[in-house]
């Protein structure tokens, strides 16, 4: 598991000087990281700068030493991303060929990508769907199918975006238990908060800035106590 951390790291938006995260120094070392906190807090910029998606304004991002601003491409291999819209990155026609275009880099033969990919579907619940467009395939599958596409590479961490905010009620259990029973790092930036408390830590964000860092359970205390004050 490589070493994500934060020194100082804080994003203002150049033109106005407004503070969207302000500096924030903390190293993730647990296997399961629950981000949460209300809409427009910053969990998405905070989630976005561990892999460089968004880079920091003030300080540093470090993954295993690796400066997130001068070693992005390194980085991201390392440290995958989902967002909480699959459409942002289901590009290709079919649900195969989606996979297969994660593995262009890593796996040169294509008859060893197929083979590959049609095993990835197959554990993210997608068996038989290798020739189905993904337009027709449902909401969950879809988020199911952006998670196989993301993971084929076999990242060591995935971060991942609000995954279950789109989903009804199995499928936001299927993808959860997913995602919480992977063996790579998760940092699971969530409304969910059945979700967050099975977590190995939370982290509260909250106008812009870390509000509170802990056991998720009480993390999630912390936020409900927030709300209702
Ligand atoms: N590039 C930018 N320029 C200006 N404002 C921005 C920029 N990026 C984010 N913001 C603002 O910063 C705040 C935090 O955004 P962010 O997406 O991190 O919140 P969030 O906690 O993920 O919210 P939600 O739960 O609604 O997804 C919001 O008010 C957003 O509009």
């Amino acid at each position: 598991m490589p070493l994500i951390r934060l020194e100082q790291a804080g994003v203002t938006v150049p033109d106005t000087g407004r503070v969207i995260l302000a500096p924030t120094s903390l190293t993730l070392t647990e296997h399961r990281v629950a981000v949460i906190g209300g809409n427009g807090s910053g969990k998405s910029t905070f989630a976005r700068l561990l892999n460089g998606l968004v880079l920091p304004t003030t300080g540093r991002v470090l993954v295993d030493d690796l400066d997130v601003a001068r070693h992005g491409a390194a980085v991201r291999r390392k440290v995958a991303f989902s967002f909480t819209d699959p459409s942002a990155q289901l590009v290709m026609p079919t649900c195969v060929e989606d996979v297969e275009l994660s593995l262009r880099r890593t796996v040169r033969d294509r008859a060893t990508r197929r083979a590959q990919a049609v095993d990835v579907l197959e554990r993210f619940g997608l068996a038989g769907r290798e020739d189905q467009s993904v337009h027709t395939l449902s909401g969950g599958q879809r988020q199911l199918l952006a998670l196989a596409g993301v993971l084929a590479t076999d990242p060591e961490v995935l971060v991942a975006d609000e995954p279950t905010t789109l989903l009804d009620l199995r499928n936001t259990r299927s993808v959860g238990e997913l995602l919480l029973g992977l063996p790579q790092q998760l940092v699971l930036v969530t409304h969910d908060l059945d979700l967050a408390v099975r977590c190995d830590r939370g982290i509260v964000v909250a106008d812009g800035a870390v509000a509170f860092d802990g056991p998720a359970a009480a993390a999630v205390d912390s936020y409900v106590a927030s709300v209702a004050r």
